[in-house]
């Protein structure tokens, strides 16, 4: 396949070197210095897009594909409030996009545990639930698109906390769940869920030891999504 790489940082370099050991040709690296080099770019010489960039950049880009019918895998975080307006013009250009904020399949899996813990827990009284995230501190957002996901997750299921919040010193909130974010080098993405009680405490965690989940798992789902249309998650594209 032909793939477009927009942004070509941390993420977009490891996936361009994983792409071409599986055989693709990158069709182009795109940094903010180089935009000119989408001019010459459009769906006969693009197969997929994969777009791992900076939250500021990450709509234009996917609008940039939409508009010219290149299907579109972004990992990009810290943009959502966006998502629904990409979301209609998907539908209304009958084009493809695939939204992530974690693409490690060990992450997926540690998703449906969370679902599973928080069913559990809402019928466990005495427990306080937060969730801990870590990362390096080039990042650029907080809390992390997965630690949001994990809130999404336990929200869903529980009927007394009522939304997250970013828990920065001692401004605790009552029944919201609070999400602690750190940056520590070199940490390529940890996250824990704690539900604490006087009695005892129940702690689940992932951590990713090098990005090579992520980018492998947004390769597969490029060589996957490659024919479909609409918007797509990794639901739609895991088995479990
Ligand atoms: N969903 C997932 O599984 C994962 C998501 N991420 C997310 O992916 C994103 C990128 O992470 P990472 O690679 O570590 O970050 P980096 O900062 O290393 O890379 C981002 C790149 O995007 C480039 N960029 C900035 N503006 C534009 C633009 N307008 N068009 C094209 N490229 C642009 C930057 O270029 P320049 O240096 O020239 O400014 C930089 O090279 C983050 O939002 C992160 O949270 C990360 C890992 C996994
Ligand atoms: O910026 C990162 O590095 C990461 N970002 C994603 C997020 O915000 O959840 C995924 C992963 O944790 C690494």
């Amino acid at each position: 396949m032909n793939i477009l790489l927009l942004g070509y940082g941390k993420m977009g370099q490891l996936i361009g070197e994983i792409a071409e050991s599986r055989g693709h040709n990158l069709a182009g690296k795109i940094n903010i210095d180089n935009r000119e080099d989408l001019d010459q770019l459009n769906s006969s010489n693009v197969d997929v897009a994969i777009e791992f960039s900076q939250p500021e950049a990450a709509v234009e880009n996917i609008k940039w594909c939409l508009e010219k019918g290149i299907p579109i895998v972004s990992g990009t975080t810290g943009w959502l409030s966006q998502k629904p307006d990409i979301e209609a013009m998907t539908k209304e250009k009958n084009g493809t996009f695939f939204y992530a904020s974690n693409f490690s399949i060990g992450v997926n899996v540690f998703f449906k545990v969370n679902e599973f813990l928080a069913k559990l827990m809402n019928e466990t009284s005495g427990y306080k639930a937060s969730i801990e995230e870590i990362h390096h501190t080039a990042k650029k957002d907080a809390p992390s698109g997965t630690a949001i996901t994990l809130a999404e997750g336990i929200l869903n299921n529980n009927s007394s906390l009522k939304d997250w919040y970013l828990l920065e010193g001692n401004g605790e909130k009552e029944n919201e769940l609070p999400i602690v974010s750190k940056r520590i080098d070199p940490a390529p993405g940890t996250h824990i869920i704690r539900y604490q009680s006087e009695i005892d405490d129940i702690e689940i965690s992932h951590t990713a030891h090098s990005r090579q989940g992520f980018a492998l798992g947004a390769i597969l789902v490029a060589e996957w999504i490659k024919d479909k249309k609409g918007v797509l998650s990794m639901n739609d594209f895991l088995s479990f």
